[in-house]
């Protein structure tokens, strides 16, 4: 599991650790791994072109430090400070001492740019100053982010304004949300964590990514003695006239999750189209582990989400089963509750406008949760999802973009169902389905279409359930 701290946190956790240190040491033990990972990239040291952006803060000192460690080794450093008058006055000491220059304009060429402007003490949009040394990156250089691409708010990802787009961030202590989570994770590249010992005095995080194998663990897999109703029966309301492919989706979505049985409930006609697919398929209502309620539902099949509601099992909403739903009814609920919006819908819940969605996910995801007492999964370029009460959201490492794609949240819906159906709590459900789901998108590779991302389910559990 790869876990994220908030600035808030990350910053008392510092506090706690300094007290016990001579001062400086956390920013030599982060110097030291930020240039380490420099080392790494260059193919040569000796004789290369660094260029350093450097910031008024501790996150420029960092930079400044490892720059000096660079000069050291034979490379030819130059530092760009966005405010000349207030640069970390040790960290320049230093480079300056290892042969190293402050200038006033970034040099044209650059093998290696390194992002020290600002880091968790970073707020809002970057000012001008910053943004006009960021839009003088040169072409071709390697950018790496110091602790974070500055730009990025650490705690939720957003961008306000101009930010740097780094091919890796090399962070310090702890991952910070905003790595995790696009746009912010979007502008990250490869990250890489420099334990400068804060590991002992982290609490719980603020957010998480699963990794293989943490999903290895949760994957419900058959015993000898499993039988189709221990593995879990799965009822499924979806589909309607108008849309009849989201009932073919979710089910094949759901079959591919492992379920023991899907049971199918909505039109004939649509029953039909989804026996001609997958004659596995159940027809008509009867006893489930779980329901999945809503895709392609159109404005048909409001008594069956009702109904599915009432009942003391597991229910996923999603997509037009989404519309009118009441936070009463589903705070009352005494079995688990997952809501799978994609950023439109959970607009719709909150009433805000799509973009605020959009540019701020976390709010929106714990918002959502909250209101409705119910686990929240928001799709989009990096899934999240809330628990229902307190502890950490859950990121998804996995995904393509391909995935914007029609019928690929019906084949989610389907697959997270399976898994409640199975006995996985909301949260493991709802982050294990976006995670094979997300595997399995890559594996089939763009342009893809929904029903791919379902057939190459086995393979991406197959992948996962292999190697651990
Ligand atoms: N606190 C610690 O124990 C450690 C801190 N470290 C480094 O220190 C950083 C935090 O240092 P600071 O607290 O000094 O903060 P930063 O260096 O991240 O930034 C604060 C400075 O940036 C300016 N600033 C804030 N928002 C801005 C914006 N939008 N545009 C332009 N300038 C802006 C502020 O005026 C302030 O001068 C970390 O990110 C990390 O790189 C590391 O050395 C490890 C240890
Ligand atoms: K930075």
């Amino acid at each position: 599991m790869r876990t994220a701290y908030s600035v808030e946190t990350v910053r008392a956790a510092e506090r706690e650790l300094m007290a016990r240190l001579p001062e400086g040491t956390l920013m030599q033990r982060a110097a030291a791994g930020l240039a380490a990972v420099c080392v790494r990239l260059l193919p040569r040291v000796y004789g290369s072109r660094v260029v350093l952006l450097v910031g008024p803060g501790d996150n420029g000192g960092d930079t400044l430090y490892a720059g000096a460690k660079l000069a050291r080794r034979g490379a030819g450093v130059t530092a760009v400070a966005m405010d000349p008058e207030r640069v970390h006055a040790g960290g320049l000491a230093a480079l300056r001492a290892a042969g190293g220059r402050l200038e006033a304009a970034v040099p044209g060429r650059a093998d290696l740019v390194l992002d020290g402007l600002v880091g968790i003490g970073g707020r809002g949009a970057l000012r001008p100053a910053a943004a006009a040394l960021v839009e003088r990156i040169p072409a071709g250089a390697v950018v790496v982010a110091v602790d974070l691409p500055s730009g990025v708010d650490a705690d939720t990802g957003e961008v306000a304004g101009a930010a740097v787009a780094a091919d890796v961030t090399v962070t310090f202590g702890a991952y910070k949300p905003g790595l995790l989570i696009d746009p912010g994770a979007s502008r990250a590249g490869a990250l890489h964590l420099v334990d400068i010992g804060l590991g002992e005095v982290l609490p719980a995080p603020e957010a998480e990514a699963l990794q293989h194998a943490g999903v290895a663990g949760l994957l419900p897999e058959p015993t000898p003695s499993s039988d189709k109703y221990r593995r879990g029966v799965l009822g499924v309301v979806a589909g309607s006239a108008r849309y009849p492919g989201a009932a073919v989706l979710a089910v094949a979505g759901a079959l591919r999750g492992g379920a023991g049985a899907v049971r199918y409930v909505g039109p004939p006609a649509v029953a039909d189209a989804v026996l001609a697919r997958y004659p596995e398929t159940l027809i008509g209502t009867g006893r489930v582990q779980a329901w999945v309620v809503g895709p392609g539902l159109g404005d048909e099949g409001g008594p069956e989400v009702r109904e599915a509601l009432a009942q003391p099992v597991p229910v996923l909403v999603d997509a037009d089963g989404l519309r009118g739903l009441d936070p009463g009814e589903l705070r009352a609920r005494a079995a688990p509750t997952l809501l799978t919006p994609h950023a439109g819908e959970a607009a719709a819940l909150l009433g805000v406008a799509r973009e605020t969605v959009e540019a701020g996910r976390l709010e929106a995801v714990r918002g959502l949760a909250e209101r409705y007492g119910a686990v929240t999964l928001l799709k989009g370029s990096t899934t999240l999802i809330a628990p229902a009460g307190p502890g950490p959201v859950r990121v998804n490492p996995t995904g393509t973009p391909w995935l914007a794609t029609a019928g690929s949240g019906d084949v989610l819906s389907g697959l997270a169902g399976s898994l409640l159906a199975a006995g996985l709590p909301a949260v493991d459900a709802g982050s294990v389905a976006a995670y094979l789901h997300g595997l399995a998108a890559r594996l089939t590779g763009g342009p893809l279409l929904a029903h791919q991302v379902a057939e190459a389910l086995p393979r991406a559990w197959r992948e996962v359930a292999r190697r651990h």
